[in-house]
């Protein structure tokens, strides 16, 4: 298959003459052949003016979750909105799909992911698809096939194109075996979930083909993470969005984690700024390719404590859900982010005190359930 051959060739010599240095880089190609779907094409995205040509083109797959919409405004703002594509399998609002490209991406199905890769010259992924912890070991199946068949689709899409790819990895990567207070870079890691052996097995992959083939693969390691206006997707860590939202809603919050179950949490704003700048990051200040990062880490009690300082009527009780409780007594309470900090700089702006604050205003504490009555 002479184009197989050449584009092999020709991607290898790219890479080579990138500098990746490990000299043994053919990219995994997959049989090329004529792809059954046509991306439909939107003149207004295609053609881009010289000065957008200097920015990275960016595809985010699985971007209608918790975290890709407050990505793609990140990198909208950075790069022009014309250069940052959103993607997911499901119909996006009004707002989102009003605000900037966004178009259809299985990342199961490999030619379609590839087509859109090719036909909007991406050199940036972000690749957010997954199913989280809690939805993961409700369907152990599906999970499997888009935390695992989809990111090797991503991976070689990404190898065979030259692309800079972000995969988050998360706590959840970590096991009862692994350190926990704090839980470093590089330590034990045998998770007992879906997810989190699926995120074990994403950072592995990432860094063998980063290793093998040149890509250049970067992941950070994400806390539970907390935003005001996206819900989270089925996670361990959702209580801590939901008491902000059910404290204004009716005073009342029932938590499904015991009181005392520490971890590491984030607020979006530094996730999203973390994963810019590691993006961002010159090649040779990364000494790994998969790091830790770190906010804070709290308890149900103490957040709630937090909480109760802005909607003092705020009352909580416990009801835990035994799968949830198993998955967070396995993961890390605090998280040691010593090499991020070191190698480019990474710095946290939100602790508890100014997350909580940061959260009301947002949702706007003034509506609280004083209103409502
Ligand atoms: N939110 C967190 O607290 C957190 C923490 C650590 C790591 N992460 C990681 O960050 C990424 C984004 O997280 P999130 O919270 O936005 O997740 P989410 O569950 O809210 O969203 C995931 C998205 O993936 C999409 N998806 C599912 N199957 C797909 C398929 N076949 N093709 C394309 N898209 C598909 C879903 O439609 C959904 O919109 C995930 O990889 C997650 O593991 C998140
Ligand atoms: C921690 C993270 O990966 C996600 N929020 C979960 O709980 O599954």
């Amino acid at each position: 298959m002479p184009v197989v051959k050449n584009v092999s060739r020709a991607v290898s010599q790219l890479l080579q003459s990138s500098g990746c240095g490990c000299g043994i880089s053919i990219v995994p190609v997959r049989c090329i052949g004529v792809s059954p779907r046509q991306v439909a094409s939107d003149a207004s995205f295609h053609s881009v003016s010289f000065a957008e040509s200097d920015h990275p083109r960016v595809l985010i797959t699985g971007g209608l979750g918790q975290l890709g919409v407050g990505l793609a405004k990140l990198l909208r703002k950075r790069f022009g909105k014309s250069n940052v594509i959103l993607s997911d399998i499901r119909k996006p609002a009004d707002n989102v799909f009003y605000s900037g490209p966004f178009i259809y991406a299985d990342i199961l199905d490999y030619k379609n992911l590839r087509e859109i890769v090719v036909n909007n010259r991406i050199t940036w992924l972000f690749h957010y698809s997954a199913l989280l912890s809690a939805v993961g070991e409700a369907n152990v199946p599906l999970a499997r096939a888009v935390n695992i068949t989809g990111l090797h689709n991503v991976l070689d899409i990404a190898a065979e194109h030259n692309l800079r790819l972000f995969v988050p990895s998360t706590i959840g990567a970590f096991g009862p075996t692994s350190p926990r207070d704090p839980t470093p870079d590089l330590c034990i890691q045998r998770p007992r979930t879906i997810y989190g052996v699926s995120k074990v097995h994403a950072e592995l992959m990432g860094e063998y083909y980063h290793y093998r083939y040149g890509l250049d693969f970067r992941c950070l390691r994400y806390p539970g993470i907390i935003s005001a206006d996206s819900q989270p997707g089925g996670g361990t860590t959702d209580y801590a969005v939901q008491i902000f939202h059910d404290a204004i809603k009716t005073g009342k919050f029932q938590c499904n984690l015991k009181p005392d179950t520490r971890l590491p949490m984030m607020y979006i704003d530094d996730c999203l700024k973390a994963t810019l700048e590691v993006m961002e990051a010159p090649a040779e200040a990364l000494s790994m390719r998969t790091y830790n990062i770190s906010a804070m880490s709290f308890s149900p009690e103490e957040l709630a404590q937090e909480v109760q300082k802005h909607v003092p009527e705020l009352q909580v009780t416990y009801n835990v859900d035994e799968v949830r409780q198993a998955i967070a007594d396995s993961w890390p309470m605090n998280f040691d982010d010593r090499n991020a900090r070191r190698d480019w700089g990474w710095k946290h702006d939100y602790d508890l005190p100014e997350l909580v604050t940061t959260m009301f205003s947002f949702l706007g504490s003034d509506s609280r359930i004083a209103q409502a009555n």
